[in-house]
């Protein structure tokens, strides 16, 4: 790939101020991100977004090959958002960050179907990232003192998606989101020959526990993800096209398989994505894209400040296959996993 293909997608003012006076106005026209209304216009509002921005993201989800793309230059009024806040339990829902929240459910459109997991933050479907303070220590997005290892998100699971989108409203400090891609070629054929193989075990991250949710276990929202920690089931880390492979990682939450080919391979596969992780800096009005198959991500350590002014980013998942995890869902218009 050229360096060109890398280059951030930066928004003219008049693109900008197009964009925020939009969002704004859907914001108002829709009661909240659960109206299937919302949902059902979500292409044709996507459709209002600038051509350039929108042809952007299209080339980055078509061409398929590059791990990530930004569009810089959103305009974020901090007046209106207000403070970070400390939890982002027992929020009022729609926030004064709403049409924030819509705008990543906009651009989710043109990648595909926007979802969330019932067993993630009470199951809302824009995630909420800033530093928690209970959390500080925690590899969870709401950690902050520890390096967030690297991932691919969800990696446990076979509905993840196929796209992460994360906004930043604020970022003052810079603080950066690493990234990192996978050069197959550096791998020994052998290795990959075992990583394409069905020997390797993820467990659910810790964000999917009900010690990091309030809604309790009832309905049995959480059976699947012990079914999941109980079993066991071997995953490959590798998939897809042999010369370009995608890839499946979260190492924290994996152990190091018990017979030598597959541990030797595991090692090798995550040294090598170690050393081509990459800081990435989403600064405020800032969007990264990342596809979640082909880059891993994650965030180094900061000192959270815990006074309204922290880092606070937009997360959502998706999918180009929603009717896939159907048999998850409450029902068709359900974009809840669990
Ligand atoms: N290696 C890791 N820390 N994996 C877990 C990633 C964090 C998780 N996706 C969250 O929402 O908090
Ligand atoms: O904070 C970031 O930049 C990334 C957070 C993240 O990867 C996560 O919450 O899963
Ligand atoms: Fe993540």
């Amino acid at each position: 790939m050229s360096k060109a293909d890398r280059a951030p997608y930066v928004l003219e003012p008049d693109e900008a101020r197009t964009i925020a006076e939009h969002v704004l106005a859907v914001s108002r026209a829709y009661p909240s991100f659960d109206d299937p209304g919302l949902m059902l216009d979500l292409p044709y509002l996507a459709g209002q977004l600038p051509y350039g921005v929108q042809r952007h993201l299209r080339e980055f989800a078509m061409g398929d090959r590059a791990g990530y793309c930004v569009v810089r230059g959103h305009l974020v009024d901090q007046e209106r958002i207000g403070p970070t806040p400390e939890h982002w339990r027992a929020r009022h829902r729609p926030g004064p960050e709403f049409p924030e929240e819509i705008l990543l459910l906009l651009y989710s459109a043109l990648l595909g179907e926007p979802f969330g997991w019932a067993t993630q933050q009470d199951g809302v479907l824009v995630h909420d990232i800033f530093p928690v303070r209970a959390h500080e220590n925690d590899q969870l997005g709401l950690g902050s003192r520890e390096l967030l290892t690297w991932h691919t998100e969800d990696a446990f699971h076979p509905y993840r998606g196929d796209f992460l989108l994360l906004a930043a409203l604020r970022n003052p400090d810079h603080v950066p989101t690493t990234v990192g891609e996978l050069d197959v070629s550096a791998l020994s054929p052998h290795d990959v020959d075992v990583l394409f193989q069905e020997r390797f075990h993820i467990a659910p991250d810790e964000s999917h526990l009900p010690k990091n949710n309030s809604t309790g276990t009832r309905g049995g929202r959480f059976d699947g993800i012990q079914r999941m920690l109980d079993e066991q089931r071997p995953v490959a880390v590798l998939f897809g096209d042999r010369e370009a492979p995608c890839l499946r990682l979260d190492p924290y939450f994996m152990a190091e398989p018990t017979d030598a080919e597959a541990a030797r391979a595991f090692r090798a596969i995550v040294e090598h994505v170690d050393a081509r992780m990459r800081p990435v800096v989403a600064d405020v009005g800032d969007l990264l894209v990342l596809n979640n198959h082909r880059a891993v991500h994650g965030r180094l350590p900061f000192r959270a400040r815990y006074d309204g002014t922290d880092r606070w980013l937009k997360r959502v998942c998706v999918t180009a296959d929603l009717a896939k995890s159907r048999d998850m869902r409450a029902g068709a218009e359900s974009r809840l996993l669990g």
